[in-house]
C-alpha cells in the first residue's frame, strides 16, 4: 500500500466510496443493489448471473429452516415485531426508501433461462434492504470466518442462528471486527474493519496491489492453504448443489478401504482421476511456481485512474478493472502484475507509453472521445520443431488491442511496428473493433448486465452483454455465446460472437504457439487456450488418466468444447479416433491446424454448437466410420465410448445433458471452472430415478493460483455397465480388443 500513499496527484473526488468504505455512496450502494437484483438463488441460476453468495446463503437458511424447531420458531418470529432475539442491543431501523426497480436486463435474464429445474428452489430477495435480518446496516460485529466463499469472500457465522455474514478479504479462521454493509434475506455483507487474530496460515502478499485490484484476493494465504480452502469448496458445493453427499461419502469409504487394504495408510488412486483425500474429493493438484503463470492478461485504458482508497484521476491510464466498476481503472504498469511474467509486464509498461505517445487516448464515457478501450497480452512458449522434445529457446507474445473505431488502426500500426522492434519475442500484434458494454450503449450507468463483477482479471463487464459500433442507443444484439474464458478477459481474447468486428493484423503474424504435454498449439486471437499453460499439463495429464482409454487404441473419444484441440489430441496416441465439437471457428481452425502440426491423422474437429448435436444424433445414423465433410458442418458425431466435456461457466445445458444421457458413452469425463453449475449438472446425470451416472471421483486442479477460481475434473460411469461389470467381472477382464472395438464402434445405445 506504500505505493499508492507516495503518489503525489491531483485528483478529483468522483464519489466512489472505497470498497466497504465508511460511508457507502450512492453509487456503491447502487453496486449492491446490481449483485442481487432479479437473481433467484437457485442452482439454475448460477448459469445466469447469480453469485455462489446467494446460493450459500440460500442453502445456509434452508439448513437452519430445517434443523431445529427452536430456529424455525425464531425464524417465524423474525417476521414479527418483537423478534429481534439478537438484535436488541441494536435500534432498528427501518428503511423508509421505496423498493427499487429491478432493471430490464435482469428481467431478460430471468426470462433467458432454460436450464430446467434446479436442486433446491427457493427465491431470494430482489434488492437488498437494509434491515431484515438479526442485523442492520452500520451495526459493528466481531465475527469469526468459517469458510470461503466461491467467491472469495470470508462466511462468517452470526451466533446462536448461524446467520450468515459475508465479509471481504477474511480468511477462515480468522476473527474479525466488521461494519454490517448490507442486509439481505438469508445474509449479509459487511466490510472488514480489523483483523483480532489473523488466519493461522496468513502470509505477507508480495503484491503492492493486493487489496485494492479485486484479482488475487486469496494472495495473504499461504499456497498449501489455499489449496485446502479450494478442495473444501468443491466438496461443499458438490454436496449442497448437486446433492452428492451420499456419492461423495461412498467415495471417502472405498478411499477408506483402499488404505485399510494397503497398510500403509496412503491415499487411494486408482487411476481415475486423482487420489481421494477426506470427503469423497481428491486433495487439490497445486501448481509448482503459484505466480507468473498467466499466459493472456486483459488490462483496460481509462480516462479514470483509481488511486485508492478513494481518489480518482482524469488522465489516461492502462490498468485493471476497479471491483465494481466497469470504467475507473487502477493503474498496475508500474509494478506490473505478478501473475503474468516479467517480459509481459514490460511489454505492457512500453506499449502503454507509445500509444499515449502517439496520440491514442483512450475511450471516454459519455463523451464518446477517445478510441481505445484494453490491451491484452498474450504469451506462450513458441513452435517445437516437429519431432523435437527439448523446450523451445525463446517465448512467444502478441499483443491484442481493442478499439471502439477503426479509425484506431491506422495510429497503431506504428505503435505495432516500433513494439516490434523493440521486443524480439512480440510475434504479432493485431486489433480489433470491439463493443462497448450495454451501459455505454445506453448512456446510463456504468455497470454492466447481470450485475458487477469483481476485477477484470475474474470477469469484468462480460464482453458482447451489449453492444454498439459508433451510434450511442443503438440497441445492443443478443448475447453472445459464453465462451468459458472468464478469467482471460473479453472481446479480442475471448472470440465468440462478441458483436465485434474482424481481427486486423497490424504486425507479424495473427496467432501464437504453445506446448502443452509434449504437443505444440497454434493460438489465434479468438481462440480459447488454457491461461496456465505449465499447470494445463498436469490437468490434461488428469484428463487422461480419468478417460481410462483401454488398451490397444479402441475407444472413440468425443471431445465436446474443445476449443483448440487440446484435450483431444493429448489423448489421440490412445484411442481409436478423437471427434472435437466446437462453436467458435477460429478454434476449429486452430484445432484442425494442431493436428496437422503434432502429425495425427485420427482427429477430427466439426463447428457446432454441442447444444444442437443431440438432434442431429438422433437424426442421423451414427455407424459412419468418422463424420463426412457434410455431416461435420450439420454437427453429426459418432456414437462415443468416451465422452470429454469442458464447457463454459455457465456449465451444460439441458440439451446437453440429455444428450450425454442418451449417447451411450461409458464414461465422462466432466472439466469444469465453475464447480457450482458443474454440481447442478452433476445433479441432473447422477441423482434421481433413471439417472445415467454414477460419480467415481472428483479432483479439483488448481489453475488460478491465489484467486478463488479452481478447475475440478469429475468422473462419471455409467450405471448399466457397472451392473454388467459386475456380473461378468471375468469375462470383461478377457474380452479382446477386437470385441471392444465392435461395440466401441456401434450404433447409438449399443452399449446400453
Ligand atoms: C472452457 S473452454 C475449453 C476448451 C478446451 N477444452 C481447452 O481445454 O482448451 C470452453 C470452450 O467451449 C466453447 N463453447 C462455448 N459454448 C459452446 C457451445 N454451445 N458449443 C460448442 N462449443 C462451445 C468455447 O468457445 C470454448 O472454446
Amino acid at each position: 500500500m506504500q505505493y499508492f500513499k507516495s503518489r503525489a496527484v491531483s485528483v478529483s473526488h468522483v464519489g466512489l466510496a472505497p470498497p466497504g468504505g465508511p460511508s457507502r455512496s450512492a453509487a456503491s450502494s447502487r453496486t449492491n443493489r446490481h449483485d442481487v437484483v432479479g437473481c433467484t438463488a437457485t442452482a439454475q441460476n448460477l448459469s445466469s448471473g447469480c453469485t455462489i453468495f446467494q446460493l450459500w446463503a440460500l442453502t445456509r437458511s434452508q439448513e437452519r429452516l430445517q434443523s431445529t424447531t427452536a430456529i424455525r420458531d425464531s425464524q417465524k418470529a423474525g417476521r414479527t415485531s418483537n423478534s429481534r432475539s439478537n438484535v436488541d442491543a441494536v435500534p432498528q431501523k427501518r428503511s423508509s426508501r421505496p423498493r427499487p426497480r429491478r432493471p430490464k436486463h435482469a428481467q431478460q435474464q430471468q426470462q433467458q433461462q432454460t436450464s430446467g429445474s434446479a436442486p433446491s428452489p427457493s427465491p431470494l430477495p430482489e434488492a437488498p434492504s437494509r434491515s431484515g435480518g438479526p442485523v442492520h446496516v452500520g451495526q459493528e460485529l466481531e465475527l469469526e470466518c468459517a469458510r470461503l466463499a466461491l467467491e472469495g469472500k470470508g462466511v462468517c457465522l452470526l451466533p446462536p442462528t448461524g446467520f450468515v455474514v459475508l465479509v471481504e478479504r477474511t480468511l477462515p479462521g480468522e476473527h474479525v471486527r466488521a461494519e454490517v454493509v448490507s442486509v439481505r434475506r438469508g445474509y449479509a455483507e459487511a466490510r472488514k474493519l480489523a483483523s483480532l487474530s489473523p488466519h493461522r496460515n496468513a502470509v505477507p502478499p508480495p503484491c503492492p496491489y493486493f487489496g485494492p485490484c479485486g484479482g488475487c484476493t486469496l494472495q495473504s494465504l499461504q499456497y498449501e492453504a489455499q489449496l485446502q480452502e479450494k478442495r473444501n469448496q468443491v466438496e461443499q458445493t458438490l454436496r449442497r448443489v448437486g446433492r452428492l453427499g451420499p456419492s461423495l461419502d461412498q467415495l471417502a469409504a472405498e478411499a477408506a478401504a483402499c488404505r485399510r487394504d494397503d497398510d500403509g495408510g496412503g491415499e487411494s488412486n486408482g487411476g481415475d482421476g486423482g487420489s481421494r483425500a477426506g470427503g469423497g474429493v481428491a486433495a487439490a493438484a497445486g501448481c509448482q511456481d503459484p505466480f507468473a503463470y498467466r499466459n493472456k492478461m486483459m488490462f483496460h485504458f481509462s480516462t479514470k485512474c483509481w488511486l485508492p482508497p478513494d481518489m480518482v484521476e482524469e488522465r489516461p491510464c492502462l490498468g485493471l478493472l476497479r471491483p465494481g466498476t466497469a470504467d475507473v481503472v487502477l493503474p498496475v504498469v508500474q509494478h506490473g502484475c505478478k501473475l503474468q511474467g516479467a517480459e509481459a509486464n514490460v511489454l505492457l509498461a512500453r506499449a502503454e507509453q507509445l500509444v499515449l505517445e502517439q496520440g491514442l487516448l483512450p475511450y471516454n464515457h459519455p463523451s464518446g472521445k477517445g478510441t481505445l478501450k484494453h490491451l491484452i497480452i498474450r504469451s506462450g512458449s513458441g513452435a517445437r520443431p516437429a519431432g523435437s522434445v527439448a523446450p523451445v529457446a525463446a517465448g512467444e507474445l502478441l499483443i491484442g488491442f481493442g478499439v471502439t473505431h477503426g479509425s484506431a488502426m491506422k495510429q497503431l500500426k506504428p505503435v505495432a511496428e516500433a513494439l516490434g522492434g523493440e521486443f524480439p519475442n512480440l510475434v504479432g500484434v493485431v486489433a480489433q473493433v470491439v463493443a462497448l458494454p450495454q451501459p455505454f450503449a445506453r448512456g446510463t450507468a456504468a455497470v454492466p448486465p447481470g450485475g458487477l463483477q469483481r476485477g477484470s482479471r475474474d470477469r469484468g463487464p462480460r464482453h458482447g452483454d451489449g453492444a454498439r459500433k459508433d451510434a450511442p442507443g443503438s440497441q445492443p444484439p443478443p448475447p453472445p455465446a459464453d465462451n468459458g474464458d472468464a478469467l482471460d478477459g473479453e472481446d479480442l481474447a475471448g472470440g465468440t460472437g462478441t458483436g465485434a468486428g474482424p481481427v486486423t493484423l497490424l504486425y507479424g503474424t495473427p496467432y501464437i504457439h504453445d506446448n502443452v504435454g509434449g504437443l505444440t498449439f497454434r493460438i489465434s486471437p479468438g481462440s480459447f487456450f488454457q491461461t496456465n499453460s505449465r499447470q494445463a499439463e498436469v490437468l490434461y495429464d488428469i484428463v487422461r488418466r480419468a478417460a481410462a482409454l483401454r488398451p490397444g487404441a479402441v475407444d472413440t473419444v468425443l471431445d465436446l468444447y474443445c476449443g483448440t484441440g487440446t484435450i483431444g489430441l493429448s489423448l489421440a496416441a490412445d484411442c481409436r479416433r478423437v471427434v472435437g465439437v466446437e462453436v467458435a471457428d477460429t478454434a476449429v481452425e486452430d484445432a484442425r491446424s494442431n493436428a496437422s502440426l503434432n502429425s495425427i491423422d485420427n482427429a477430427t474437429f466439426v463447428c457446432a454448437d454441442v447444444d444442437t448435436i443431440q438432434r442431429n444424433l438422433l437424426a442421423a445414423t451414427l455407424e459412419e466410420p468418422a463424420p463426412t465433410a457434410a455431416t461435420a458442418t450439420s454437427g453429426v458425431v459418432p456414437a462415443p465410448d468416451v465422452v470429454i466435456v469442458d464447457p463454459a461457466r455457465g456449465g451444460l445445458s439441458l440439451d446437453a445433458a440429455a444428450f450425454l444421457s442418451r449417447c451411450g458413452a461409458r464414461r465422462v469425463v466432466y472439466v469444469s471452472c465453475n464447480v457450482a453449475t458443474q454440481a447442478r449438472d452433476l445433479d441432473r446425470l447422477c441423482n434421481g430415478p433413471g439417472a445415467p451416472f454414477r460419480l467415481v471421483s472428483v479432483q479439483p486442479v488448481d489453475m488460478f493460483p491465489h484467486t478463488d477460481h479452481v478447475e475440478v475434473v469429475t468422473v462419471l460411469e455409467r450405471r448399466e455397465l457397472q451392473l454388467a461389470a459386475t456380473a461378468t467381472a471375468t469375462a470383461t477382464a478377457t474380452t479382446a480388443p477386437a470385441a471392444a472395438a465392435a461395440t466401441s464402434s456401434g450404433a447409438l445405445g449399443s452399449v446400453v
